[in-house]
């Protein structure tokens, strides 16, 4: 069979018989949304089509043939045409390639090509579990796990593609296996290429980018600044400022957001831009360094209808190409587009239970369902009916509707599937389009500008939230003039002695829970941010980590030393310059030590529920072994090493230490009379047996606490990935 395409310019469609089954078109882009028709002019495509079922008709004998039926995507070769000849003069990539390039009307313009064979996903238990249980009966061992997609196989060649199909069917798992973004229990068999090779999660980030379903951006920045910090952390590190200020603009552009580009993103609590915008945004950030591939997954989940359309008029824009440029080959998962959104797709996968169903040109898949017995009636959302057909419907608590067998509904799906040709996957498909990508890898920003960027990004989302700030402050003031008063000009007379334990030890306990809540309740979602820039390779675990501590510490700073000033003069501690400034280091490492436990909770426990949960406890021994209860070296020997893990020890004893060393008490008659006179604090030190240690063992043990809790959260940040 060979095919042949006509060059004759007719608008808007007309069939060329060329006296072969393979028909061709020559059609102008009238039909494109206006968008669309305003970036390329008007120009004439060439379109082929073949037919699709199993025994190939000829589509003459279909009366209602109509455009519906061309393929202009489909890259599928089918094994009824595996005989398909290259054509004098193509490029010797194969018939596949020839194919493509016949069959696309951008394919000069497409950079990307995935192909996947017998792909098989399926879900373990658990990962740890099931090696062993292997371990113990490796003979007999059969692991448990559920099949998410059963041997599909499959191809992206460019322009928009659906994957569409009911809850449940597979979607998100296609799109994630695709991207390389399964989680640790997922067991992925079969073949991926991009472009003909093998590739990884780090080869795609070069390339693709991928928007999550939840729009999940920083609330306090503005959309131009999301996307210059995003352009200063991804684009090559040989752009300069300007020129990343223009492809910022350029995306904003593209995607209608300069209106909003001094808009704040928005919280919860403060609302910015809208459900669309965000939307947007998320796109805008994964199309700054110009991807080849966009992977959506449900990206108009949420928005009204009016929005969704005009997204995905955007990405259709995208998907084709502005003029002069390689287009964006974009896969969507999409629940149940309205028509004029599928309409805007070029191709579609079908999905039911982990099964393809149907694969290739959108406008085909009518003319498949029709063939097997599925048309679509008048006056009906085309995407409501391909998932009617393939949905059984499920009788009701009432006994109303009518259920479908199991028996039928295999009988529709094998229907279906028998009235499409067999795909046969090339699985070098692109292979020249890589040679072109390895010459294009530029590097990445250095660390240090990556450190750089975050803080700046950091301070500025800090500046933004400085009622938090302020009310930190404020509260600091009121508390530390409360213990000030309370424990007002605590003097040297014997009854100081039973004051001055209790307000040291009150100040070291309340260092430790502002910092604490603070990062527990926020470091959390900050967490699932960073993940999801990561995943996106937009800068190092390490960088982000650099940059947080560095900012974190230096916005904590003020709290301690406002309130060292305040408790220390008012109580009336024992006054020389040295002691004071000890004494504001104790407080200062103090609250470092609990910001840094929070974060090493929530780095670990991953989710504020389980933080909240988990830090009071952690809280609840630090000050339980604080040294104020039970002195330490009087500690039963089984609790020493809970006790080495509590900062509130460290910084009561030091502060006692430093608060006691030196100090002269006075005594009266009374006292001497009752040989109850302690006359200096160096009793009271032995007494309570804090000279176990001294204060450079203290503060040395709370730098050791706080570097081993930030490395222990640096850990969580970096490999702790859902
Ligand atoms: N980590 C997992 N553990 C167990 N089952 C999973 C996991 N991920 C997905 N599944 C199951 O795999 C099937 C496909 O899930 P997937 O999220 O891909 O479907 P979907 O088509 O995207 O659904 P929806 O449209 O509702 O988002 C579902 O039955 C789901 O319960």
């Amino acid at each position: 069979m060979n095919s042949s395409i006509c060059e004759i310019p007719i608008t808007p469609y007309k069939e060329i018989d060329n006296g072969t089954d393979n028909h061709s078109y020559t059609r102008s882009f009238n039909d494109i949304p206006e968008s669309q028709s305003k970036q390329h002019g008007k120009f004439d495509v060439h379109l082929s089509i073949r037919p699709t079922s199993a025994t190939p008709v000829p589509y003459s004998i279909i009366p209602e043939t109509t455009p519906d039926m061309i393929d202009n995507s489909i890259s599928l070769r089918s094994s009824s045409n595996s005989n398909h000849k290259t054509q004098p003069g193509s490029n010797g990539s194969g018939p596949y390639e020839r194919q493509l390039s016949l069959l696309d009307p951008m394919s000069d313009r497409v950079s990307t090509i995935l192909v996947w064979q017998n792909l098989t996903v399926q879900i373990r238990e658990d990962k740890k579990k099931e090696a062993f249980q292997r371990m113990k009966s490796y003979k007999t061992f059969v692991p448990k796990r559920k099949c998410l997609l059963h041997n599909i196989s499959g191809a992206i060649t460019g322009g928009i593609w659906a994957v569409m199909g009911p809850s449940g069917s597979g979607k998100s798992t296609l799109l994630n296996t695709l991207a390389c973004r399964l989680d640790v229990n997922t067991v992925v068999e079969g073949e991926m290429r991009l472009n003909g090779a093998p590739y990884d999660n780090a080869e795609l980030k070069r390339i693709a980018g991928y928007v999550m379903q939840d729009d999940l951006l920083n609330g306090y920045l503005t959309v131009e600044e999301t996307l210059m910090y995003t352009a200063k952390l991804r684009l090559p590190r040989a752009f300069t400022d300007k020129q990343r200020k223009e492809r910022v603009e350029d995306v904003m552009t593209d995607l209608g957001l300069s209106h909003v580009y001094n808009v704040i993103v928005g919280t919860p609590l403060k609302k910015g831009i809208s459900g669309g915008e965000r939307k947007r945004v998320c796109v805008g950030m994964q199309l700054l360094n110009r991807p080849q591939l966009l992977f959506l997954d449900e990206p108009t989940s949420g928005l009204d209808s009016v929005t969704a359309l005009d997204l995905l008029r955007t990405f259709h824009v995208l998907a084709h190409g502005k003029s002069q440029e390689k287009a964006v080959t974009i896969v969507c998962s999409i629940h149940q587009p309205q028509s004029k959104i599928f309409d805007l797709f070029d191709s579609l996968i079908l999905l039911k239970a982990g099964n393809v169903i149907y694969q290739g040109s959108r406008k085909q898949a009518m003319e498949v369902f029709r063939a097997a017995g599925f048309p679509c009636p008048l006056y009906t959302n085309p995407a409501d009916h391909l998932l009617d057909v393939i949905t059984p419907p499920k009788s009701n608590s009432m006994g109303g509707g009518n259920t479908i067998s199991l028996k039928q509904q295999a009988a529709i799906d094998s229907a279906l599937i028998n009235a499409q040709s067999p795909v046969d996957i090339d699985l070098n498909m692109g292979v020249d389009k890589r040679l072109v990508q390895m010459n294009d890898v530029q590097p990445h920003p250095t660390w240090i500008k990556q450190v750089q960027v975050l803080l700046q990004r950091n301070f500025q989302e800090q500046i933004r939230q400085s009622k938090v700030i302020i009310i930190s402050l404020i509260q600091t003031i009121l508390i530390a003039v409360l213990i000030g008063t309370v424990f007002l000009n605590i003097g040297n007379a014997q009854s100081s002695i039973v004051r001055r334990g209790p307000v040291l030890f009150f100040c070291a306990v309340n260092q430790g829970i502002f910092g604490a809540l603070m990062v527990i309740n926020s470091f959390p979602v900050e967490r699932a941010l960073t993940l999801r820039e990561r995943a996106s390779g937009t800068y190092f675990a390490s960088a982000y980590f650099t940059a947080k501590i560095i900012a974190d510490t230096l916005v904590q700073l003020p709290v301690p030393i406002i309130f060292s000033c305040i408790v220390y003069f008012l109580v009336g501690f024992h006054y020389t310059t040295a002691k004071f400034f000890i004494f504001t280091l104790f407080m200062l490492l103090c609250s470092i030590a609990s910001t840094s436990l929070a974060l090493m909770v929530s780095a670990i426990c991953k989710t504020t529920d389980m933080s909240v949960t988990v830090l009071p406890m952690a809280l609840e021994v630090s000050r339980l072994f604080g040294g104020f209860f039970l002195a330490p070296s009087r500690l039963p020997k089984y609790f020493a090493w809970l006790d080495v893990l509590s900062y509130v020890k460290y910084t009561y004893v030091g502060t006692s230490l430093n608060e006691l060393r030196g100090l002269n008490l006075t005594c009266t008659k009374a006292d001497r009379d009752r040989n109850s006179c302690i006359e200096n604090g160096e009793i009271i030190i032995r007494e309570l047996g804090l000279d176990y240690i001294n204060i450079i063992g203290c503060i040395g043990a709370l730098l050791a606490f706080i570097i081993i809790c930030r490395s222990i959260a640096f850990l969580g940040v970096r490999f702790l990935k859902n």
